[in-house]
C-alpha cells in the first residue's frame, strides 16, 4: 500500500530525543559509531488488564526508515543547537557525517496484526550502534501507540461478537497524527469502518457514518430533518433519533423508512446516542419490526467501550452496529503501552557479548541475546511461545522457562507441534526487503491469530496467562549474566 509515504516523505530524522543525538555524537567521537549492536523492542505487560496484545505500527516504521535522512535544514538546526555554555553541541565534522549517513541496519519484526505477549521482541534492530540508537525513539513512538489502539480495538471487536463497529474517534483523538494512526490501528484490530475520511483515503479503510444532532436542530421539525436527509442521501440513510424525544424520534424515522420502502429504497438504520441504550434499542427494534422494517439496523453510540458493549449484550440490547470514538482512539483506560527498546548484545573483537540491564525488579530485567520467538500450535490452538537465541541449536523437545518466575516451565515438543517464527526480515543492510501486506490482510491476520488463542487468554477479567518462556539455554545464559553482573557491582 505504501500509503503512509504521503505522511512521512519529509525528513523526520529529528523526530528523536536529543539524547539519541548526543550519544550518536559520543559514539562517533570515540570511534564506536560502527560497533555492531542488537536492540529489541518489547513491552512488559499486556494493556487494559488483558491477556494479549496486537502488534501494530510496522508499516509506519518501514516508511519512516525508508525516508530516513538528515536534511540541510535539520543539520543547520543542529549546528545552532548549543549546550549550557552557549557553545554548539555538535562539531561540524559530525554534522557532515550525519549529512552522508545512510541507514544500514537489519531489522526483523513481528508482522502487524500478530498477537504478541510481554517480553517478546516485536522489533529487533541489528547494526551500527549509532544508528540503532538514533531510531529508538521513533520506533517506540510508532509501535507503542498503534499497538495499544489495535489491542483496544481487538477487545471491542471481541465484545461486539461479529457486529460491525464504526470508528468515530477523529474529533476526540490526540491530534491529527494520533487520529490517523488510531483509525488505521482500529481497523486492523477489528473495526469495520472509520468516519475519518482522510484515513479512508490514505489507508484504504471503508468510510461510513450517520448524521449529527445539529442536522435535526437546523430544521423546524425532526420530521422535516429526516425526510430531507433521506431525500438527499437515499443510499446512506441512518437517522439519529435522540435529539428531542427518542421514542418520538423512532416513530418519525419509521415514517421515513416506510416512505422509502414504498419508493423501493431502504432506510439503513437509526442511531441512538443517549439514554438507556438497552431500553431504547429494544423499544426501537420492536417498533421497527412491527412496522415491517426488520432490515433497518439499530446503531448505538455514546462513550462506549468493550465493557459497556459486554454489559449491553448481557442486557439483551438490540444493537446491530456499534459507533465508538473517544474510548477507543485515546485508549482511554490505559493511555500508554510502555514498550521499551533495550540493548541485548554488542560485538567486541568479532564476538557477540550479551547485555542486560540489572534491576531490583525482575520485570525490568531485559533478556539478552539475539532473540527470535517461536510460536507453537497443535493445529487448533497456540500452546506456547519460546523466546530463543538465533545462534542456539534447538532441541526437538524444548523447555521454556517463564522470564518472571523460573519455577514456571513448559515443554514444547517440535515433533508433535507446528511452529512459526514470529520475527520476519524487514530490512537488510538498510534496504527494505519486506513486502508490506495489504491492510485487509493485516486485519485478517489479527482475526486468524485471535481464533487460535484459547478463550481463557482472551477474557477481560483475570485472563489466563499465555505461556511464554525463554528457551532453556537462553534462560541459563541470562541467569549467568545476572550473577556475573551482580558480582561485578557488589565488588565496586
Ligand atoms: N443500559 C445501559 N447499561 C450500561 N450503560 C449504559 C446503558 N445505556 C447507556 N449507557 C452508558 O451510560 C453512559 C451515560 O449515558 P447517558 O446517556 O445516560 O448520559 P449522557 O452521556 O450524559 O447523555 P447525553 O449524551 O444525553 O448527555 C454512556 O457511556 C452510555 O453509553
Ligand atoms: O461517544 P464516542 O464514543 O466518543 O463517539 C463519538 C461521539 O461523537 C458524537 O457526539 P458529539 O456530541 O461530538 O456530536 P453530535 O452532536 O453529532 O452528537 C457522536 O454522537 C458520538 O456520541
Ligand atoms: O457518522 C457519525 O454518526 C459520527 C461521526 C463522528 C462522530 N460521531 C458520529
Amino acid at each position: 500500500m505504501k500509503i503512509t509515504k504521503d505522511l512521512y516523505s519529509a525528513s523526520m530524522a529529528l523526530l528523536t530525543d536529543l539524547y539519541q543525538l548526543t550519544m550518536a555524537f559520543g559514539y562517533w567521537k570515540s570511534g564506536k559509531a560502527d560497533q555492531k549492536a542488537v536492540f529489541n523492542l518489547f513491552f512488559r505487560n499486556n494493556p487494559f488488564g488483558g491477556g494479549y496484545t496486537v502488534a501494530c505500527g510496522l508499516e509506519y516504521v518501514v516508511d519512516y526508515l525508508n525516508n530516513f535522512h538528515f536534511s540541510k535544514q535539520d543539520l543547520s538546526y543542529l549546528a545552532e543547537t548549543t549546550g549550557n555554555d552557549g557553545q554548539p553541541l555538535f562539531e561540524p565534522a559530525f554534522l557532515e557525517y550525519l549529512a552522508n549517513l545512510k541507514f544500514t541496519c537489519d531489522i526483523e519484526a513481528v508482522p502487524e496484526g500478530t498477537i504478541v505477549f510481554p517480553h517478546e521482541p516485536m522489533v529487533r534492530v541489528t547494526g551500527s550502534i549509532l544508528q540503532c540508537q538514533l531510531i529508538e525513539t521513533p520506533l517506540l513512538n510508532l509501535i507503542n501507540f498503534q499497538t495499544l489502539v489495535a489491542t483496544k480495538a481487538s477487545r471491542i471487536y471481541q465484545a461486539a461478537g461479529g457486529d460491525p463497529v464504526m470508528e468515530f474517534g477523529l474529533r476526540r483523538a490526540q491530534g491529527i497524527d494520533g487520529a490517523l494512526a488510531a483509525s488505521r490501528s482500529a481497523f486492523i484490530g477489528g473495526c469495520t469502518s472509520t468516519s475519518n475520511v482522510m484515513a479512508g483515503k490514505l489507508f484504504g479503510i471503508p468510510v461510513s457514518g450517520t448524521h449529527a444532532h445539529s442536522w435535526v436542530m437546523s430544521f423546524d421539525s425532526e420530521k422535516e430533518a429526516f425526510e430531507t436527509y433521506a431525500e438527499a442521501m437515499p443510499n446512506n440513510t441512518v437517522l439519529l433519533v435522540d435529539t428531542y424525544d427518542t421514542e418520538e424520534g423512532i416513530r418519525q424515522a419509521i415514517a421515513v423508512g416506510k416512505t422509502m420502502q414504498a419508493k423501493g429504497q431502504q432506510l439503513m438504520g437509526i442511531r441512538i446516542d443517549s439514554g438507556d441504550l438497552a431500553y431504547f434499542s429494544q423499544m426501537a427494534r420492536e417498533m421497527l419490526d412491527e412496522a415491517g422494517l426488520k432490515n433497518v439496523k439499530v446503531v448505538a453510540s455514546n462513550d462506549l467501550d468493550e465493557n459497556l458493549i459486554q454489559s449491553l449484550k448481557l442486557q439483551e440490547a438490540k444493537i446491530d452496529v456499534w459507533g465508538i470514538g473517544t474510548k477507543l482512539v485515546t485508549a482511554y483506560d490505559q493511555p500508554a503501552l510502555g514498550a521499551v527498546y533495550k540493548l541485548s548484545a554488542i560485538e567486541n573483537n568479532g564476538k557477540w557479548e550479551y547485555k542486560l540491564k540489572l534491576s531490583e525488579q525482575t520485570v525490568k530485567m531485559n533478556n539478552p541475546g539475539i532473540q527470535q520467538v517461536k510460536r507453537f500450535d497443535d493445529g487448533r490452538q497456540y500452546v506456547g511461545d519460546m523466546i530463543f537465541d538465533v545462534n542456539t541449536e534447538l532441541k526437538k523437545k524444548s523447555l521454556i522457562i517463564d522470564p518472571m518466575d523460573a519455577t514456571k516451565r513448559k515443554t514444547l515438543n517440535a515433533e508433535k507441534l507446528s511452529s512459526e517464527d514470529l520475527l520476519v526480515p524487514v530490512f537488510k543492510n538498510g534496504r527494505c526487503i519486506y513486502a508490506l501486506p495489504d491492510i485487509k490482510d493485516i486485519k485478517k491476520r489479527h482475526t486468524e491469530q485471535l481464533g487460535m488463542l484459547d478463550r481463557s487468554v482472551k477474557r477481560f477479567v483475570n485472563p489466563h496467562v499465555y505461556p511464554v518462556g525463554l528457551e532453556e539455554s537462553l534462560h541459563k545464559a541470562k541467569t549467568e549474566l545476572i550473577l556475573k553482573l551482580r558480582k561485578v557491582t557488589s565488588n565496586e
